[in-house]
């Protein structure tokens, strides 16, 4: 579903961010993608999604190239950013028939997964509420829904925890789950250890822009907690 290789990024003026990533995340897979701050992370979510121009390397979304066909490796994937930036001038309910319109989502398939998602991120009493006024989690709520609604084959999420309550976040844990066994891959970036030893299928650890370890979750931290693994291969790794 989604195939990295070789991809490296420098910043103009700085210095090189990522350096000859290679991995592959497959059709059903949870796969977290952790690290330091600065490590990386964000840069290759942006390639990936087809926000941030590379010149070295070849990412391809269910076999497209992303460089040679960026709308279709598009239409396949739903991303959602570290600090959504939704329409603030809009409801909530017009921002999720805005993006089931950009996907041709139907008015069935709309009604009930606009539903079914809110209810289960309690959301349903807000979305005739102008986003403006929507709190930080709010916003990520509506973000992952407006993302869920068009079901998409890969689903990209930049530190989805971050700023949702423990209801929330045990929500989508869930629904996380839920997608990838109806045929759906994640790809997502955090820094919560505990949930990524028990959400993910396949974990890479990336240290200076360098992938230090990958693989099956139980492969790549042993008889070890993640967190240790973790801890070990950023100080000594
Ligand atoms: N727009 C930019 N211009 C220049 N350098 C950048 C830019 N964005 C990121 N960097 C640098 O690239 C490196 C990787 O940053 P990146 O945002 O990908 O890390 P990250 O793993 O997502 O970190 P965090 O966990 O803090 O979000 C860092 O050294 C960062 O300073």
């Amino acid at each position: 579903m989604l195939t990295i290789r070789g991809f490296s990024k420098s910043y103009k003026g700085g210095k090189k961010a990522v350096h000859n990533l290679n991995l592959t995340v497959e059709q059903g897979d949870i796969y977290g993608f952790i690290g330091h701050n600065g490590a990386g992370k964000t840069t290759t979510i942006r390639a990936v999604v087809g926000v941030m121009d590379f010149e070295e390397g070849e990412i391809e979304i269910d076999g497209i190239s992303m460089k040679k066909d960026p709308l279709a490796c598009k239409s396949r994937i739903a991303y959602i950013p570290d600090n959504p930036d939704l329409y603030d001038h809009l409801t909530g309910i017009q921002y999720l028939n805005f993006i089931g319109d950009l996907f041709n989502v139907s008015r069935k398939d709309r009604e009930l997964l606009i539903a079914k998602y809110a209810d289960a991120f309690q959301l349903t009493p807000h979305l005739g509420d102008l986003i403006s006024g929507y709190s930080h989690g709010m916003k990520q709520k509506l973000a992952i829904i407006s993302a869920l609604i068009h079901k998409p084959k890969l689903l990209v999420l930049d530190e989805p925890f971050v700023g949702l309550d423990p209801k929330a976040a045990h929500t989508l844990k869930t629904i996380m789950a839920e997608v990838c066994r109806e045929g759906s891959a994640i790809f997502f970036s955090t820094h919560v250890l505990d949930t990524a030893e028990k959400l993910c299928n396949k974990i890479a650890i990336i240290k200076e822009g360098r992938l230090i370890s990958e693989g099956r979750t139980e492969d790549v931290k042993g008889e070890n907690s993640l967190e240790d693994v973790f801890m070990e291969l950023i100080d000594h790794g």
